[in-house]
């Protein structure tokens, strides 16, 4: 995501509790594109105060700080009636949470300065649908929902503009683990009308028009981007085998 902005001409801060990871991300954007685009900064966005020094960072090293985009994530796949008080808050702390910790925080630097901004927060059509077997992320996602439709109404009058992506299956970071085994992925691609999965890259496109001033009149909307996978393919999977189909 970080490095299609920055193909696009944006200058981001890339953020998480890794250093490595964040290094490396900025390396390859410099390798592709030269130096100064992309910078690594840690943060815990479950901890309000690290947040607010990682938003102090970003704008030393930007200059001014025009959108956010609510990405970090946590998932472990479980039983819902084996989850446990602890795993359900690690979970929602950093979606919900963190969403919120990053959110408000850069919302009333931009409120108190009388600067617009953009925040796109990351969901998944599950939001809505719910996710057997994950119920700590889908409740957290929910939340982010309820929190995107929220802000996007409130702030919308002050150029504060809140939405949100809702991408379906990409074959990275916490799928990809899914995504690499062939009949896995065979069974994932068959459920998707698009008929394959989606690229990080066209999440980020997404992601970059709602940050972009030709979203200027969207606020708390949810640009869903999935093949059709929550429609699902309907009587249309079994068309070819229906009786009496002409
Ligand atoms: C099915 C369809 C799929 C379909 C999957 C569909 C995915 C679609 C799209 C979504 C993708 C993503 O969000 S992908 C993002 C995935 N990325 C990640 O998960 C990376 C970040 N993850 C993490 O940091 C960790 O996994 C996470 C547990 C969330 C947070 O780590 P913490 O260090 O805060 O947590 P810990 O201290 O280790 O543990 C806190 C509590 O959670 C419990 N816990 C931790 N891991 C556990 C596990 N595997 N199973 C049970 N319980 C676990 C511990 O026992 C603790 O509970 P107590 O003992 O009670 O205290
Ligand atoms: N992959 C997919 O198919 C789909 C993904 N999504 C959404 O896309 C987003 C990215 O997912 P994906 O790339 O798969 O997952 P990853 O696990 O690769 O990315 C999650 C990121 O969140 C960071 N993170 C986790 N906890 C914290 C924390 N407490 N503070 C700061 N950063 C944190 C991680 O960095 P670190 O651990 O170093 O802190 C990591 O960079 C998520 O919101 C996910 O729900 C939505 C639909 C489908």
């Amino acid at each position: 995501m970080a490095a299609e902005f920055c193909r696009l001409g944006a200058r981001v801060v890339v953020c998480g509790r890794t250093r490595e990871s964040l290094d490396e991300t900025v390396r390859r954007i410099d390798g592709e594109l030269g130096e100064g685009r992309a910078f690594a900064v840690t943060v815990d966005v479950r901890d309000p105060e690290s947040v607010a020094a990682m938003l102090d960072r970003a704008a030393d090293l930007l200059g001014e700080v025009d959108g956010l985009v609510n990405n970090a994530s946590g998932l472990f796949p479980i039983d819902a009636e084996k989850l446990t008080p602890g795993g359900f808050d690690a979970v929602v702390r950093i979606v919900l949470n963190g969403t919120w910790h990053c959110t408000s925080e850069l919302g009333r630097r931009w409120l108190a300065a009388g600067r617009g901004g953009a925040v796109v927060n990351v969901l998944t059509p599950y939001a809505w649908t719910g996710a057997p077997g994950i119920v700590h992320n889908a409740s957290a996602k929910g939340g982010v929902l309820a929190m995107t439709r929220t802000l996007g109404a409130e702030w919308a009058g002050r150029g504060v503009r809140v939405n949100a992506v809702a991408p379906g299956w990409m074959p990275v970071g916490g799928t990809d683990f899914l995504a690499g085994d062939p009949e896995i992925r065979r069974r994932l691609i068959d459920a998707i009308p698009a008929g394959r999965l989606l690229r990080a890259e066209e999440t980020a496109r997404a992601a970059a028009y709602l940050l972009s001033d030709d979203a200027t009149y969207v606020a708390g909307e949810v640009l869903t981007i999935d093949g059709g996978h929550h429609l699902s393919k309907g009587l249309y999977e079994f068309m070819d085998e229906l009786p009496g189909r002409r």
